[in-house]
């Protein structure tokens, strides 16, 4: 194997050295990279081969390595296969370079064991399941389902679960899978709980409802997927006529709005997590989900509060807390919110319901930026493919809305409707696929990088050199067009540091942990592996050059680099 150049940092270094010298000996790297093997120091890898003699980096193509165009010098020795056991490689299924990570709600149209795995199949990183719908046990049986997915064939798919929140929202609509108000039609929204349902009525799942509402308030269900305007108030009912015609889902959320203002009174005084959801967050613990997304976060102390609640209940969890910004108050508090979460979500479709529409892509702008300055994964959720609930194919609209999500390099797009009732979830996932990989393809070959600071987020000396090196590791991708980084982490920190880089090759992040590998499929850009480290680096090179050959990812004379958080290293090297 070649070394051509090692940089080490540890934290023994005496720290005047270690992080001044770093961009110096980054710019030696750059100035022969191949043909000046060096060793500043020799014992984070100790490795010794032949160098291969040449490399010409290009870019990697649209759908990974299967197909990508680097010219091989397989010169040196083949790597042992039989290094790898077939129980790692079966462990270690199907993988895509994809760099944006999708997430796909589970409902009625994909619960089943077959459509899990065509999802799965389809490049699903996470599945995300609603507990504003369906009954524990359903979800459970989704969560085992998806487990299952994963120890019989290898995929890494992680499980989120949404909380309800202490939202309004309607009932079922008695069975129907939804319901059409159409324009000037007169509709009853009630807290009676009737059942049967009579024609055109809706529950309400909030008693306090028929005190809160005036006449002629605006009543938006959905977040404005349908208007109706409040006429009368009888005694349970509420009389309200139809403005927006539109479709009614079962358990679409309501809002009301006062002369041009939403009503928040109510929001304002209730928890953010109700005694539903801690239930339900019992029930995500116990089922080991990998996040909990809480809705209608208003400040980072809720999310603190949660997070002390899941060390307490089970100390040693690795269960990510996701932020939902949703609500005004979220968009108001929302570096704090983010700072105290392990990620967030840009929920449009209650944030629509909330702030005026045409100010929903700026906040989506806005939350994308801070998450990856702040280095928290973020998702772009709701209705990027709405019409896809109902056709085979989307509109221009929606395929230019998941463009600009890519475009702002966002680290996850959400299904919702689409995948959890919609009549083609393969085919929105295909597209959502597609798409991601066409316009990642396209910033890479155009080398569009935006000029996005990176504010330092160590928290201490030792953390702060794991994310020089990143930085590093980063720019020295880029500028020498290395076909591959590959991070040893066992807890997951350093490949996240340097996704929140962005560099323009895969990042193949290898972990001890079957829960870190999980959690790291929702960050942009990691293909994450699980493999038992030795303590031989030589070895685990070895064996993970074996594995990524053996499934076609990387070839001999592929230029890469190699990173690890134990040792705190950067070394750059050709696969054998
Ligand atoms: N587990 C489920 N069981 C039945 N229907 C579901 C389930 N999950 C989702 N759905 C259907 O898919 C639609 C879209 O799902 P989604 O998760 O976006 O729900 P939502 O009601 O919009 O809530 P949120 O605001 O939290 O996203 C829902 O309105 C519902 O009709
Ligand atoms: C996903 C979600 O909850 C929303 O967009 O409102």
């Amino acid at each position: 194997m070649s070394t051509q150049a090692i940089h080490l940092l540890s934290p023994s270094f005496p720290s005047s050295r270690s992080l001044s010298n770093l961009p110096a000996s980054s710019r030696l790297l750059s100035i022969n990279p191949i043909y000046l093997p060096f060793t500043l120091r020799r014992h984070a890898f100790p490795l010794s081969c032949n160098c291969s003699s040449s490399h010409t980096p290009v870019l990697s193509s649209d759908n990974g390595f299967g197909s990508k165009s680097v010219v091989a010098h397989a010169t040196a020795s083949a790597i042992d296969v039989d290094a790898v056991t077939e129980a790692e490689l079966k462990e270690n299924g199907f993988r895509s370079t994809r760099r944006t990570k999708l997430i796909c709600t589970v409902g009625p149209a994909t619960c089943g064991p077959e459509q899990l795995e065509a999802l799965a199949v389809g490049g699903m990183n996470v599945a995300r399941v609603n507990m504003c719908h369906g009954t524990r046990e359903w979800h459970r049986n989704v969560i085992r389902q998806v487990r299952k997915l994963n120890e019989e064939k290898g995929f890494a798919v992680a499980v989120m679960m949404d909380t309800e929140g202490s939202e309004i929202h309607m009932g079922d609509l008695g069975g129907a899978p939804s319901a059409k108000a159409e324009d000037g039609e007169i509709w009853t929204f009630s807290v009676r709980s009737y059942s049967p349902l009579p024609d055109r009525t809706a529950n309400v799942n909030y008693d306090g409802f028929t005190e809160d509402v005036r006449i002629g308030d605006e009543l938006l269900v959905d977040g404005g997927m349908a208007r109706f305007e409040v006429i009368e108030k009888v005694g349970p009912d509420v009389k309200c006529r139809c403005t927006d015609p539109g479709l009614l889902l079962p358990r679409a959320n309501l809002t009301y709005w006062r002369e041009g203002s939403l009503v928040r009174e109510r929001n304002a005084m209730l928890p953010t997590i109700s005694s539903k959801d801690w239930l339900d967050i019992d029930f995500g613990i116990a089922e080991g989900v990998d996040f909990i997304a809480v809705s209608f976060v208003k400040s980072a102390e809720v999310i603190n509060h949660l997070k002390s609640y899941i060390a307490a209940r089970c100390p040693g969890c690795e269960i990510g807390v996701i932020a939902k910004i949703e609500s005004i108050d979220a968009l108001k508090n929302l570096e704090e919110i983010i700072r105290a979460s392990d990620g967030a979500m840009v929920a449009r479709g209650d944030m629509g319901a909330q702030i005026p529409l045409e100010q929903v892509p700026a906040c989506q702008q806005k939350i994308v930026r801070l998450c990856r300055q702040l280095n928290k994964p973020v998702i772009v959720a709701s209705q990027l493919l709405e019409s896809m609930i109902e056709y085979p194919t989307p509109t221009r609209a929606e395929v230019a809305d998941v463009s600009e999500a890519v475009r702002q390099r966002a680290d996850a797009l959400m299904l919702s409707g689409e995948s959890a009732m919609g009549r083609y979830p393969d085919k929105a996932l295909s597209v959502l696929r597609s798409v991601s990989l066409r316009i990642e393809r396209w910033w890479r070959e155009e080398k569009r990088r935006e000029a996005l600071e990176l504010p330092e987020v160590a928290s201490s000396f030792s953390d702060r050199i794991s994310e020089e090196i990143c930085n590093s590791a980063a720019k020295i991708a880029n500028n020498l067009g290395v076909d591959a980084v590959f991070v040893y982490t066992k807890s997951g920190h350093m490949a996240s540091l340097l996704s929140r880089c962005r560099p323009d090759c895969p990042i193949f992040a290898f972990t001890t942990s079957t829960t870190v590998r999980r959690r790291l499929n929702l960050q942009w850009g990691l293909i994450p592996f699980r493999l038992s480290f030795s303590d031989d680096m030589e070895s685990n090179l070895n064996r993970t050059f074996a594995l990524l050959k053996a499934r076609g990812m990387i070839q001999s004379g592929d230029l890469v680099i190699a990173l690890s958080d134990m040792l705190q290293s950067i070394q750059v090297m050709n696969v054998p």
